[in-house]
């Protein structure tokens, strides 16, 4: 790395905020915000492209959660449980666990551990960790993972919310999907259904949640890129564009955005996690580009 820049800087946002910049060989870079151990970005240093979406209405002010880029949701997806949408641990500040800086590349741990304010809205002890990574090869690995040190089993449900850039969404499509059950979030209540279609496309507002997908998906971002995630642990994936009427609003959303964002949320959502005390269940994305 002769020459090159620091592979991981601390550093604060123009707001004020505590984030990492993790850099390789190659030029890739990506972000980490520690408010909600929240990946910004992710550009690859071979297309110099940023491969996420960040609003430009984006509320950098905790305990709001950051819109755009890899939002986590722990413990809870969306409304699958008593908590506010999507939990907490977007909303809360993590610390930095661990800094790894070596040849496969640099590779920054965050740690959400539970506290008094978490206690009190869900009561059991957890240690949630994302690893975050960028591959000598320019993949964005990231591996949450979740430890039981508590003395009770609980249950939750997950996901890693990524907002991709995308040219328009009117070129996007979703492939990996056909033959599918999901459930259709646009009417109360859920409705599961079947899939037919080799992808999804979007000309209207989409929310659903595929069950058992396979384990590699891609985003067609048709005479533009392609983005393939592929994923252990999630076994199910939320797809997502909010369009007209919802990104008008949705405050910290601009109301042309959603041309320019789809979400693939790999997920654990139709079977919950269940940890015994001691255990500890981990998972992994990676994103790749071409
Ligand atoms: O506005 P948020 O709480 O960040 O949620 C944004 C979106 O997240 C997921 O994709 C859900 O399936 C959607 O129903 C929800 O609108």
């Amino acid at each position: 790395m002769a020459g090159a820049a620091k592979p991981i800087v601390l550093t604060q946002s123009t707001e004020g905020l505590d984030k990492a910049v993790l850099k390789n060989a190659d030029g890739t870079t990506a972000e980490v915000y520690l408010h909600g151990g929240h990946v910004t970005s992710w550009v690859s240093g071979s297309k110099k492209e940023e491969l996420l979406f960040v609003s430009e209405k984006a509320i950098f002010k905790p305990p709001k959660a950051i819109r755009g880029g890899i939002p986590v949701c722990f413990p809870q997806f969306s409304d699958f449980g008593p908590l506010g949408q999507h939990g907490f641990a977007r909303n809360q500040l993590w610390a930095v666990d661990t800094l790894e800086e070596s040849l496969d590349g640099a590779t920054l741990t965050l740690l959400l551990r539970s506290g008094q304010e978490e206690l009190q809205k869900w009561p059991h002890k957890f240690e949630l960790r994302m690893r975050v990574q960028i591959a000598t090869n320019g993949n964005l690995v990231v591996q949450p993972s979740v430890k039981n040190i508590g003395i009770e089993d609980f249950t939750f449900t997950f996901a890693l919310h990524t907002y991709f850039a995308v040219s328009d969404i009117s070129n996007v499509e979703v492939t990996g999907v056909q033959g599918l059950e999901y459930l259709e979030s646009l009417v109360t209540p859920r409705r599961k259904e079947k899939e037919e279609r080799s992808a999804v496309d979007f000309k209207g507002e989409v929310d659903r949640i595929y069950l058992n997908t396979p384990d590699e998906l891609r985003i067609v971002d048709r005479g533009n890129r392609t983005i393939t995630l592929k994923k252990t642990g999630l076994p199910d994936a939320i797809v997502w564009n909010p369009w007209i009427e919802k990104a008008k609003a949705t405050a910290d959303l601009g109301d042309e955005e959603y041309h320019q964002f789809v979400c693939v949320e790999a997920a654990v959502v139709g079977d919950p996690v269940t940890l015994q005390p001691g255990q500890t269940w981990t998972a992994q994305q990676v994103l790749s580009v071409s």
